[in-house]
């Protein structure tokens, strides 16, 4: 079944991509795009355009309806069981509420990024090895935050609760990280910190981010590359050198403008 990926295949790919939700919605509608190891992707999109639908396709958070979404060569909805898990531990996932455990430690909340590691009741125990609990320590120190260590998370700023989700995500040495509206909810010190962590974990490490944000100014500020959706549809895709504001603006128009 599986087909070994090579650095230069892309590490994910969408092939006629569609999602109706069970509501009749129309998610996606034929989305066609790879997108190459490495790279920082920012989807932008007015609200409801299918930018969170489009995230979580990657991980299976959501199935698709019809075509394909690969990744590493391999096409997610065949993943199943442990396969599965496997695919998710590979794929860090960043929420735009954090989705910490708040009245849980600093260091508790990213030794849960494990979960996909350890037998679940020993996350919940608590019982984490000496090693692991070096690698967490090591990870908050990637987000600047070790002087957190033992501090409850719901004591931390937003953007220091985001930097910790980030460091729980490091904790399963993904490949990829799906960051879904991560700065929605914080001030604009504060995005820049976690906007910062992300773009070094990309060019430091070669994680492949992909970042839903709704602000045009911080994906030319961040991105390579820039997809703007549309209802569902991929109506913009260009490499950061190529973006124009004016182009971007037209993601932004209604169905009755556009
Ligand atoms: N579980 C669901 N059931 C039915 N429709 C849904 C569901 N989730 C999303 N949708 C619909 O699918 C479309 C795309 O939603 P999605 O959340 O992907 O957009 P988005 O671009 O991420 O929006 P936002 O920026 O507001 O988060 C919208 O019309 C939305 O109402």
């Amino acid at each position: 079944m599986q087909a070994t990926a090579t650095q230069s295949d892309p590490i994910i790919s969408f092939r006629h991509v569609n999602k109706i939700y069970s509501n009749g919605t129309v998610g996606l509608k034929d989305i066609n795009f790879d997108i190459p190891r490495g790279q920082f992707l920012v989807v932008v999109g007015l609200s409801g355009a299918g930018k969170s639908t489009l995230l979580r396709t990657i991980n299976r958070m959501h199935e698709i309806s019809s075509g394909e979404v690969l990744v590493d060569n391999e096409s997610v909805s065949d993943y199943k069981g442990k396969a599965l898990r496997q695919l998710r531990r590979k794929i860090g996932m960043i929420f735009q509420n954090f989705n910490l455990v708040k009245r849980s430690t600093v260091e508790k909340n990213v030794l849960s990024g494990l979960v996909g590691y350890y037998p679940t009741w020993k996350c919940v125990l608590g019982l984490f090895s000496a090693d692991d609990r070096k690698r967490a320590f090591q990870a908050l120190k990637r987000v600047s935050l070790t002087n957190k260590l033992f501090t409850r998370a719901d004591e931390l700023s937003g953007g220091q609760q985001q930097r910790v989700a980030i460091a729980r995500a490091l904790m399963q040495e993904p490949k990829i990280i799906l960051a879904d509206e991560p700065i929605a909810s914080l001030d604009p010190r504060t995005t820049k910190a976690v906007m910062d962590t992300l773009q070094r974990l990309n060019r430091e490490d070669g994680i492949t981010v992909i970042v839903n944000l709704h602000s045009v100014e911080l994906a030319q500020q961040y991105a390579d590359r820039i997809v703007g959706l549309r209802a569902g549809e991929l109506v913009y895709d260009e490499d950061i050198a190529d973006v124009t504001t004016a182009a971007l603006d037209r993601v932004y128009q209604t169905d009755s403008e556009a």
